[in-house]
């Protein structure tokens, strides 16, 4: 399956991610319920992935509920709230209902739009944020660091961060990728590392907390993360330890790069300060893969996301180019 996400015969199918890199299996999402519980499972995760979902999830309801269309808007309103933070989500329930009026094969055609999108919109915004890497960055091949995943099992299909890798990758231009293994949910280590070894990319995994060292070391020529919400002034939210990687890139004078489809852009908020990010449940920090790390007694601070200010960034790339 090389969609993250898709319609099946009247199911969402989705790459079961909290499988991977151990087993890769799929799932079928019959129900609105079933979705929001993969969403918030991380089962599928990912900005854009869940802008599709959001989409998708819209047209599960109007197929179920018909002519009952305030069911349909309950169930879409359950949907947007599944993770507050990556504006994708509510994106793409609004765009499906927006076609509610035409009936449900209306919403379920938007829905497919969205899919069919999603790769030329990543494959266009990485080739132009690797064309900038390409500019910004003077040796070759590149040593490239990344955060969280921002590959194809973030999208529908190609990625954003990793789509630049990808880009550069094909061209004989990258050294190695060091992968962070993002903490406490592991989606480096678990994902970004598992597209890296399917995609034949030499790369090294490291603790979050080895990234600031590895580019003090000159380790490192550049960073590219992907993004959950850009707010109007490009401060952006993304994966929970983002922030102190842009610190580091700053203070070492290495190229910072935050690449996302437009639909991650909320030209809603004026910055920052208005994103709101998801706590999670402690447990995600005092456990390990099941396994009890902390005391009984033990309480997380668990926020999924953090905010890098612009003053940080060295680009915003999304499909229009740089902002
Ligand atoms: C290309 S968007 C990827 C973005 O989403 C991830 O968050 P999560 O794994 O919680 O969905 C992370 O922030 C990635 O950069």
């Amino acid at each position: 399956m090389r969609r993250t996400i898709d319609w099946n015969d009247g199911a969402v199918l989705i790459i079961d991610q909290c499988a991977l890199p151990v087993e890769y299996r799929t799932l079928r999402l019959r129900t609105v319920g079933e979705l929001i519980a993969a969403i918030q499972r991380l089962a599928v995760r990912g900005a854009p992935a869940l802008g599709a979902a959001g989409a998708l999830g819209v047209a599960l309801a109007a197929r179920a509920h018909g002519e009952d269309l305030d069911s349909v808007r309950r169930d879409a309103t359950a949907l947007a709230g599944a993770r507050p933070t990556a504006v994708n989500l509510s994106w793409g329930v609004e765009r499906a209902l927006g076609k509610l009026a035409g009936g449900p094969d209306a919403v379920l055609a938007e829905a497919r739009t969205i899919l069919d999108e999603d790769e030329r919109v990543n494959r266009a915004a990485s080739r132009l944020a690797a064309d900038e890497v390409l500019r910004r960055c003077e040796r070759r091949p590149l040593r490239l660091l990344t955060h969280c995943n921002a590959g194809r099992l973030a999208t529908v299909s190609w990625g954003t961060a990793l789509g630049v890798v990808w880009h550069l990758h094909e061209a004989g231009l990258v050294e190695q990728v060091f992968a962070d293994e993002t903490r406490p949910l592991l989606q480096g280590a678990r994902l970004t590392a598992w597209e890296l070894a399917e995609a034949g990319v030499p790369y090294r995994v490291l603790p979050d907390s080895a990234a600031a060292t590895a580019i003090a070391r000159g380790m490192v020529d550049c960073v590219v993360v992907g993004a959950d919400r850009i707010a109007a002034n490009s401060d952006t939210a993304n994966k929970i330890g983002t922030y102190p990687l842009a610190l580091a890139a700053a203070h070492h004078g290495i190229p910072f790069f935050v690449v996302a489809p437009e639909s991650t852009v909320d030209e809603s908020i004026p910055d920052g300060a208005a994103i709101v990010v998801e706590e999670r449940d402690s447990a995600e920090v005092t456990s390990f893969a099941g396994t009890r790390v902390a005391p009984e007694s033990a309480r997380a601070f668990n926020p999924a996301f953090d905010v890098t200010p612009a003053a940080l960034i060295t680009a915003v790339v999304t499909e229009k180019g740089v902002r």
